[in-house]
């Protein structure tokens, strides 16, 4: 007999539970208790000890989209500021299934890259759309590259909203990034005046539309959505706010890109995202991991970076429980 279980999560994860015994009949006898169902019967603890010891469980992690954690160290390090960092983080156990990347000052981008093992991706915090030129203090991808470095962020909220980087050249900058070979965390981002004003996807859509515009390797992109409004403000997006528009994103490239990107395109959210909020956020439909800016200087970054791991083994923790109490029957 063979038994196949699927449990689909609210998080993504499929978890397979395959069991297999041999097809041999048990004759009926009297022992059978009277008032069990066929389904009961199955559980009796005869077959269910045989059944329990070869239950597998494949868990399947949405192997399409890999958990992504970027924490961005902004303006706020300094040399040993890193080396405190790279010490807590190469101390942690970090969870081999999350991809982890830090995003650097320029000045520092290679100090970064050398402390780091290379487990941990580098990423800058901005570039230029051209690759070489009379453009002062202005990087560019290829010195980005030179550096050692694979990412860059590019359209960071605070581009968007302090130096008023509009959505056209946030465009160019990725068109460039993307062509140079780097691989790029393209944000969009919502005010409270947005949200306020109900304007949210109207925003988002136009911020989309011209991202979509300029990429033509999805493979290559993260989205990261910020709830501006919900960044260093003390006031935090509830999981449903956070789920309402990272679905609306995704539903938008599948409309207007394809199914296939929609389904593999890794969608982030940014807004401060703390060791006490990003297990419960981990499990999110639509939410492939975390842009991380306070919480990335402290050791908040090593549990933000293991909150979907932490959910696995949740539910592995779970089944296991399960298996031991139907032992015990
Ligand atoms: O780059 C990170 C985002 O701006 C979020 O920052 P935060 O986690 O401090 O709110």
């Amino acid at each position: 007999m063979t038994c196949r279980l699927t449990t689909h999560h609210e998080s993504g994860y499929t978890i397979n539970s395959t069991t297999t015994t041999t097809n041999t009949t048990r004759p009926q006898t009297n022992t059978t208790r009277p008032h069990t169902t066929p389904q009961l019967q199955q559980l009796t603890p005869l077959v269910l000890t045989p059944l329990v010891l070869k239950l597998t469980l494949v868990i399947n992690m949405d192997s399409q989209r890999k958990f992504f954690v970027i924490g961005n160290w902004k303006m706020n390090v300094d040399k040993s500021r890193i080396d405190s960092i790279v010490k807590f983080m190469t101390a942690a156990s970090l969870d081999p299934t999350t991809e982890a990347v830090v995003g650097c000052p320029s000045c520092y981008l290679s100090y970064a890259r050398q402390q780091l093992p290379n487990n941990i991706g580098v990423a800058a915090q901005n570039c230029y759309k051209v690759a070489k030129g009379n453009f002062s203090g202005e990087i560019s991808a290829a010195m980005i590259e030179d550096c050692g470095c694979e990412w860059v962020i590019l359209g960071h909220p605070e581009r968007r909203t302090i130096f008023h980087e509009p959505d056209d050249l946030i465009r160019e900058k990725v068109t460039h990034a993307l062509k140079s070979g780097l691989k790029v965390v393209a944000c969009v981002c919502e005010t409270k005046e947005d949200r306020d004003e109900g304007r949210t996807w109207q925003v988002l859509e136009a911020q989309m539309a011209s991202l979509a515009s300029s990429i033509s390797d999805w493979s290559r992109v993260v989205i990261a959505f910020e709830a501006l409004w919900a960044s260093n403000t003390g006031i935090l997006a509830t999981n449903n706010q956070v789920q309402e528009v990272l679905s609306q994103l995704r539903q938008w490239l599948r409309h207007n890109v394809s199914h296939s990107v929609a389904d593999t395109t890794r969608i982030i959210y940014a807004g401060s995202v703390s060791s006490d909020n990003c297990q419960q956020m981990a499990r999110l439909a639509d939410l492939d991991g975390f842009l991380v800016g306070s919480a990335a200087l402290r050791t908040d970054i090593i549990d933000i970076i293991n909150a979907r791991g932490s959910y696995v083994s949740r539910i592995v923790n779970f089944f296991s429980e399960q298996e031991r109490s139907l032992k015990r029957i």
